[in-house]
């Protein structure tokens, strides 16, 4: 069995599956759970660890009520802030959410020096940047995760439409996660065969339009908070490429250094995850027409990390 840590702030719906998920398939030794809900994260750790012993899995989970135990975690998930609500945008939470990430880098940086972060909280890019620029980390071992999400929105879209091909379908967004996210048809295939072979453009243009709005119809069905599974599952994908050095790619968002010819600022590319977190960047040769969305998507991300710099 593997000896790695991994640890989660932020416990509720994202946070428990994900927990749920990592201690019941034994993907890690230790599960470090942390919230500012001290009773409600000892229920979910006891919750969980009874579920792992029913699945006969091996994971120790524990909830951490003191910052100091909280520790020597190898991957860490913030999945920490509030999550929006029916008619709210992922930007509408930058400020609440940003102080909250900022106290949290803050707080588990110290006893983590090994640790690659997953950050889930949105707006997601700029939680990124805000995650970086609190802790001065490299930009390999801080990595946010949405864009595994909206490509596996875009597949489910796609089974939709087709009717066939489950199981089969690469679905590829990149961009930051947000409305101007920029799902990539060209770059998507069924058992590779290109879309535009068994769909219609009007089908691509409608798959293109849900998957950029998946989140908010989730938001918008629930009422009280947004997605959880697919998150969760998404999360997952990461923490095992980075536990396991698979040196899988992924869609994540990273800091952009020169890549695409931005650079200060966060989106989602195609990274390959390993033991080190990041450790390449994939730079797709896009159309031009998918150049003018991408440099949109970042133009927006870029409007919250103005914010940001004005008002933190
Ligand atoms: O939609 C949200 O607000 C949550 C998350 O970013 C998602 O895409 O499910």
């Amino acid at each position: 069995m593997n000896k790695k840590t991994v640890g989660i702030v932020g416990v509720g719906n994202v946070g428990s599956t994900l927990a749920f998920t990592l201690a019941t398939k034994n993907i890690c030794s230790t599960l470090l759970l942390k919230d500012v809900r001290e009773n409600f994260v000892q229920a979910m750790a006891l919750d969980i660890s009874q579920a792992t012993n029913a699945s006969k899995s091996k994971t120790v989970t524990k909830a951490c009520l003191k910052d100091e135990e909280f520790k020597n975690c190898d991957v860490i998930v913030i999945t920490a802030g509030i999550a929006r609500r029916p008619g709210m945008s992922r930007d509408d939470l930058l400020l609440t959410n940003a102080k909250i990430m900022t106290s949290v880098i803050t707080q588990i940086i110290p006893n983590n020096p090994n640790a690659v972060i997953i950050v889930v909280s949105n707006p997601l890019d700029a939680m990124v940047y805000i995650a970086l620029k609190a802790s001065n980390w490299s930009r390999n071992k801080i990595i946010g995760m949405a864009g595994i999400l909206d490509s596996a929105r875009m597949a489910h879209f796609i089974f939709e439409k087709l009717g066939y091909g489950q199981g089969q379908i690469e679905a590829s967004v990149m961009g930051g996660h947000g409305d101007d996210m920029v799902p990539l048809a060209d770059f998507s295939t069924v058992a590779g065969v290109r879309l535009s072979e068994v769909l219609s453009k009007e089908d691509i243009d409608d798959i293109v339009y849900k998957t950029k709005n998946g989140g908010a119809q989730i938001v918008k069905l629930l009422e009280t908070g947004s997605a959880y599974y697919a998150p969760a599952y998404s999360t997952t994908l990461m923490i095992e490429a980075i536990l396991e050095d698979k040196k899988e790619i992924y869609p994540c968002a990273v800091m952009l250094d020169g890549e695409y010819s931005y650079e200060d600022i966060v989106s989602g590319v195609p990274v390959m995850l390993g033991a080190n977190g990041v450790e390449k960047i994939i730079e797709l040769n896009l159309k031009n027409e998918q150049k003018e969305q991408f440099s949109k998507s970042i133009a927006s991300v870029k409007e919250l990390i103005d914010i940001l710099k004005e008002k933190l």
